[in-house]
């Protein structure tokens, strides 16, 4: 697979040598009869640094299509998120099962919780994908959000529009909202995290202080190169458009874009490549300083959604209680694990393919067994490995589904892993 590098680059790439029309987007003639077709992502007058689009040349236009009718939509779910009471409670899931027979990444889509609203364009869902068979004659595109990938297990191939994105458990990939995909299988089976991104586009977050490199690099960032299928088959096109999934139909394959150009684009990134700052002194900073990617808000410092990841690193802050402290936080967050274990619960029951949810203000932290760790280990240089945790941390409050709270792999005794704690000893007063 080829890539390009960069984030957020103007990037130019064609499959068939000739394709992509030079000096102008839209030529009377496009070389080969090809179609041109803007895809926007922002608003057309969005300013220059936000604005994101890319014009493709494809086979056909996009416009040849039956109308889209509903589609039966299964445990996938939309904002606004209200089929349940939002939930002061710590709330942690087990990993998940693979549904038995084939299904493929569409109908293995499953929502856990999120918050804000398609409609208006604020807000995250909070989707696993449990899928054992790969999409066949079937292209799926998300209208509501752009779609942060964070396979768990499983090789997946995106075959997009733009190109092919070959995503591994480490690996995260963004699919820009309305780009067409088909999820193949490399493994037969595939689980894995999404945060669907109804807000504005994730970028990465200024470095203030840090300077001019660091974290998540931008040259670590890969976008695939154009690659196309000239497929004259009957293939299906389902979208999810204002939290309902629908279905239409055309005659050939719209995988079918010779070349385009453009800063719309999917990308992905190798979570190993992650420049992991943080203390050579003292105290456990806010974990702002292992954002990957960022959603902002209107408000700001104030994230629609920060990507955050724990991934191994050393540890050597002196005199300091190493683990997550106990907080409570006025954002909301949900954790998931792709491999390994989380230093704040030693304790167990964070497993791989597991899910907690810390809304706002819901005091957390490190459990009974990781706060006893913590606080008799000698405090020799020590490296975390072998791990990757991820947060989705977001300014409102993240709001379960019915089935999130309903299924068995919610945990009933989450909150025990807190509740050993012994009571502080004051010297004697008066
Ligand atoms: O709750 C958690 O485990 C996530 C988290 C990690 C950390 O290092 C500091 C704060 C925080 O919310
Ligand atoms: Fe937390």
């Amino acid at each position: 697979m080829s890539y390009l590098s960069g984030f957020g680059n103007e990037h130019a790439t064609e499959a068939v040598k000739g394709a992509l029309p030079e000096g102008r987007n839209s030529p009377q003639r496009v070389p080969f009869g090809l179609y041109a077709e803007q895809l926007s992502g922002t608003a057309f007058t969005a300013p220059r640094r936000e604005n994101r689009r890319s014009w493709l040349y494809r086979m056909r236009p996009s416009a040849g299509h039956t109308p889209f009718v509903p589609y039966a939509q299964g445990l996938l779910r939309s904002g606004p998120f209200n089929e349940v009471d939002a939930s002061p409670n710590r709330l942690r899931w087990d990993p998940p099962k693979l549904p038995a027979g084939g299904v493929d990444f569409v109908d293995g889509l499953v929502t856990y919780a999120g918050n804000g609203d398609a409609a208006s364009g604020t807000g995250v869902g909070i989707h696993m994908y449990l899928a054992t068979r790969s999409m066949v004659d079937r292209v799926f595109y998300d209208a509501d959000g752009e779609l942060l990938i964070v396979p768990q297990s499983g090789r997946v191939r995106f075959f997009t529009e733009m190109g092919v994105l070959d995503l591994a458990p480490g690996d995260v990939g963004v699919i820009p909202r309305g780009v067409r995909f088909r999820a193949e299988l490399l493994d037969g089976s595939a689980i894995g995290y999404i945060c669907e991104n109804y807000g504005a586009v994730f970028r990465l977050p200024e470095l203030g202080p840090i300077g001019a490199n660091g974290l998540a690099n931008v040259r670590d960032f890969l976008t695939p190169v154009a690659a196309f299928e000239d497929v004259d088959r009957e293939t299906e096109i389902i979208q999810k458009f204002q939290g309902k999934l629908w279905s239409c139909k055309l005659d050939h394959s719209p995988l079918d874009v010779v070349a385009w150009h453009g800063n719309y684009a999917p990308y992905k990134y190798d979570l190993a490549r992650f420049n992991t700052i943080n203390t050579v002194s003292f105290d456990h900073p806010d974990p702002s300083i292992f954002t990957v990617l960022t959603s902002p808000s209107d408000t700001p410092g104030t994230a629609n959604c920060d990507f955050v990841i724990f991934p191994p690193r050393w540890m050597v802050a002196e005199n300091t209680f190493r683990p997550p402290w106990f907080h409570r936080n006025v954002m909301s967050e949900f954790m998931g694990l792709v491999t390994g274990a989380y230093d704040a619960k030693e304790g167990g029951g964070f497993a791989p393919g597991g899910g907690s949810l810390h809304n706002c203000m819901s005091a957390h932290g490190p459990d009974k067994a990781s706060y006893q760790k913590a606080v008799e280990v000698p405090l020799a240089p020590h490296k975390i490995e072998n791990t990757l945790a991820f947060m989705f941390e977001t300014r409102a409050v993240i709001r379960p589904t019915r089935y999130a709270m309903e299924t068995s792999l919610l945990q009933s005794d989450y909150d025990a892993c807190w509740s050993q704690f012994e009571k502080a000893k004051l010297p004697k007063q008066g």
